[in-house]
């Protein structure tokens, strides 16, 4: 007998549910903190040395990867001078024309043997570590001498392999993922403003 259909799930458990699930995942968190840290080291050496921070990433990874890189050149908590970073995912001539004439997973990689030199951070973000474009990316930064950072959920992919450091989220959930990424971030940006900026809160 056809078992019956479920009824949907209310708004609130729905949301109850998504509440649930990320304050289980950032609890889950504590044992990256060794590899945090050590990101937000070699991140500081990188902007002391006057090196750039690139980033990229697919759909929200892509807007994770521009909302750092404008805390970055912007300003997070205090005023101090600009951070170079750059978002690989917003010059759409680039990105059409890579894509159309080349292909799309391309789209990160020609713009990091474009830009990137050797002593430079590419901070490469997929949820899966298994999306071509990052992959190439990473490829590429390693090829020009960049230091490779992954931010990653699941297994970390076939991206972990490629990253000299990599910060796997223990969670199979895209968007819960994505919201750790950006805690990251936000650490990593806390770090760099203030181990390197005056501090004027
Ligand atoms: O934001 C979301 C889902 O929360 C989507 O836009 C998601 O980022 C896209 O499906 C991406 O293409 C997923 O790529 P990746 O994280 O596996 O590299
Ligand atoms: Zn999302």
């Amino acid at each position: 007998m056809a078992s019956s259909p479920q009824p949907p799930l209310l708004p609130t458990e729905i949301a109850a549910a998504a509440l649930r699930e990320h304050a289980e995942v950032a609890a889950a968190l504590p044992p990256l903190l060794p590899t945090i840290a050590e990101l937000a080291t070699r991140l500081v050496e990188t902007l002391r040395r006057d090196g750039r921070v690139l980033l990229c990433g697919n759909g929200g990874s892509a807007a994770d990867a521009q909302h750092l890189a404008a805390e970055l050149v912007g300003r997070f908590l205090c005023d101090r001078r600009p951070f170079p970073a750059l978002a690989l995912t917003t010059d759409t001539s680039i990105l059409t024309a890579v894509a159309n004439d080349i292909g799309y997973m391309e789209v990160f990689a020609r713009q990091v043997l474009a830009l990137g030199r050797p002593g430079d951070l590419l901070i490469a973000i997929s949820t899966s570590g298994n999306s071509p474009s990052v992959l190439r990316a990473a490829e590429a930064a390693r090829q020009q001498g960049l230091m490779v950072a992954g931010l990653t959920g699941r297994t970390g992919g076939r991206l972990r392999p490629l990253c000299d450091l990599c910060l796997c989220v223990p969670s199979e959930a895209t968007p819960r993922i994505q919201e750790m990424h950006i805690l990251i971030g936000h650490i990593l940006c806390d770090v760099a403003e203030r181990t390197l900026g005056e501090v004027e809160r």
